[in-house]
């Protein structure tokens, strides 16, 4: 859907993309970086608004040096600002936008018409915008996006402004962009936590560079360690303490739990594969004790930035 290679641009005092190289493919695509990180200098360098400095860029196998009106036919922008005129209705606005990207007058309307009632705008489509909560306002750039039909769409910072609940909504909406319509969606965020429940892929970028580029999968990808917790019983007052001596004796190293500072309930250990399920669940049985849970421990995508911005602390601090 989207290459780009060796992408720079530079303004007079900085370089807001700096030699990015990536491929995105269909799916719901996130985009993750800091304040100024060249999220938004790189969408409109996709949507060919703004020329690189250097590097060569693809959309939908356009050019974008030379193919930005082809560009824009085939795919939706939902700016960061808002950009909305206030005395106008949500389906007026939506209808022009729609007349703009060359539907005839009854195709727009009735375009339109279906694309407020999918961002569940439909009962207040009369009202000027000017009146409207910035909810409904971020779901009107989202509709004017998404009118003309297009096979991907850029949403840049959608939840920007949004209560909790707001962004949940957001979030499921531009999930079922794609699941309904099979529309192909590029979304920015500075926060990397709501991307992981949308996005398939996450590409995040710090200072114009590319950190890091995978599946949301991958980012979060199972690691070998299993929690393990247990009940007390009679027998064994301390259940947790009780198991862990008891797969120490069968071999099975165990990092933390306890009797172990700072440990609670839980018993983490490695996992040799599905013989130290069974294992854990044979010693458990015999034992006498309750398998409350016995689950492997994931990563979070937050886990994997932190460690990535570690790093660079670490090296602009020289340690
Ligand atoms: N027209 C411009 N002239 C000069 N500098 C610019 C211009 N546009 C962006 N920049 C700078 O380029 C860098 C990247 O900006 P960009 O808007 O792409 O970041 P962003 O990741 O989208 O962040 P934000 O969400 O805050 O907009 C910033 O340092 C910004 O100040």
């Amino acid at each position: 859907m989207i290459a780009t290679e060796s992408l720079s641009k530079r303004f007079p005092r900085v370089t807001a993309l700096d030699r990015l190289s990536v491929d995105i493919g269909p799916g719901v695509t996130g985009l993750v970086g800091a304040n100024g990180a060249g999220k938004s200098t790189l969408i409109k360098i996709l949507l060919g608004l703004s020329p690189a400095t250097e590097g060569r860029a693809e959309v939908l196998g356009l050019d974008v040096a030379s193919e930005g009106a082809a560009i824009r036919e085939r795919v939706g922008y939902m700016p960061e600002h808002d950009c909305l005129p206030p005395d106008v209705s949500a389906t007026e606005f939506v209808v022009h936008m729609a007349r703009m990207s060359g539907l005839p007058p009854a195709a727009a309307r009735e375009r339109t018409a279906d694309t407020l009632r999918h961002v569940g705008l439909y009962e207040e489509r009369y009202r000027p915008i000017g009146g409207y909560s910035t909810g409904m306002k971020q779901r009107v750039k989202l509709a004017q996006a998404l009118v003309h039909d297009p096979r991907l769409v850029f949403l840049d910072e959608p939840t920007n402004g949004l209560d909790p609940v707001g962004r949940d909504e957001m979030l499921g909406l531009i999930r079922r962009v794609h699941t309904d319509f099979g529309i192909s969606v590029l979304v920015t965020s500075h926060l990397l936590g709501e991307l992981e429940r949308t996005c398939d892929h996450v590409v995040v970028i710090d200072g114009g560079k590319l950190l890091r580029s995978s599946s949301t999968t991958d980012f979060t990808q199972t690691t070998t360690t299993l929690a393990v917790e247990v009940t007390d019983t009679d027998e064994h007052p301390d259940g947790t303490r009780a198991l862990r001596e008891a797969l120490h004796a069968r071999g099975v190293t165990v990092e933390a739990g306890s009797g172990l500072p700072g440990a609670g309930h839980i018993l983490l250990l490695t996992a040799q594969g599905e013989e130290t399920y069974d294992l854990v669940r044979d010693v458990v049985a015999d034992l006498g004790l309750g398998l409350v849970r016995m689950e492997q421990r994931r990563h979070h995508i937050s886990e994997v930035f932190t460690e990535d911005e570690q790093r660079k602390e670490a090296a602009v601090h020289g340690s």
